[in-house]
């Protein structure tokens, strides 16, 4: 397939992708960015959490004190951050705003999601994210996936599904700006590329979310 330009008028909008633990986010981004290596980013993320073996400050993340992270808190500076495991994790405006001129992606859960809605157009200039859910075909294909990736514990599985369920709640009542159903990776793969790159009619070549029972996603 040939590479694509990117419309200059979607470069600071940030695109948000959500969905559910095991939809295909991580396949479909990495063919992505496969295809065009310099377009877009990843932002990168402040943690309290210590460094690992091989990971270098500025780069898997940006590691601070918890004294640092939460006077940033309390300044403003985060989208999103949350509390996993008696760390915290976040994205700030400004790491985003150091990936221009590529565009910025953003892989977040829920919570992130709801945060960013409320702040981003409390920004000066207002910050206009693109919110597309990538959603599984049918729920018990998500649980096959998941399974079928066999990265997950019992207990992994049971959280996951029940984020899930919050995660499709949400896209059924609420909605998001762009629904891709990831019914095969060529053609979700397709469409992501025309929204990520904001080509003409970017704004209504989403699908229409697939009819979901939430009893599939009982463990
Ligand atoms: N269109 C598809 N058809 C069939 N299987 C798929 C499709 N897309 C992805 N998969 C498979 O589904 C599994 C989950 O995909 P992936 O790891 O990309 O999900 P994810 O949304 O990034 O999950 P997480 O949020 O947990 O990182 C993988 O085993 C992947 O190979």
């Amino acid at each position: 397939m040939a590479a694509k330009e990117m419309n200059p008028l979607v470069v600071d909008r940030p695109l948000v992708v959500c969905g559910p633990s095991g939809t295909g986010k991580s396949t479909l981004l990495t063919a992505l960015f496969a295809l065009y290596p310099n377009t877009f980013g990843f932002s990168v993320s402040h943690t309290t959490r210590a460094p690992r073996a091989g990971e270098t400050n500025g780069k898997e993340y940006h590691f601070v004190s918890k004294e640092e992270f939460m006077s940033r808190v309390e300044k403003g500076e985060f989208l999103e951050w949350a509390q996993f495991g008696g760390n915290c994790y976040g994205t700030t405006f400004a790491a985003l705003t150091a990936l221009y001129p590529r565009r910025c992606i953003l892989d977040i859960e829920l919570q992130g999601v709801l945060q960013l809605r409320t702040k981003a157009p409390l920004q000066n200039p207002p910050l206009r994210p693109v919110f597309l859910f990538l959603s599984p075909p049918s729920l018990p294909e998500l649980k096959r996936r998941l399974k079928g990736r066999g990265t997950e514990t019992d207990e992994g599985m049971r959280k996951r599904l029940e984020a899930a369920r919050a995660e499709v709640e949400y896209a059924i009542k609420e909605g998001h700006d762009l629904v891709i159903v990831n019914d095969s990776v060529e053609r979700a793969g397709e469409l992501l590329e025309k929204v990520a790159l904001g080509l003409e009619g970017w704004e209504t070549c989403g699908d229409k979310l697939p009819e979901f029972d939430l009893k599939d996603l009982d463990h």
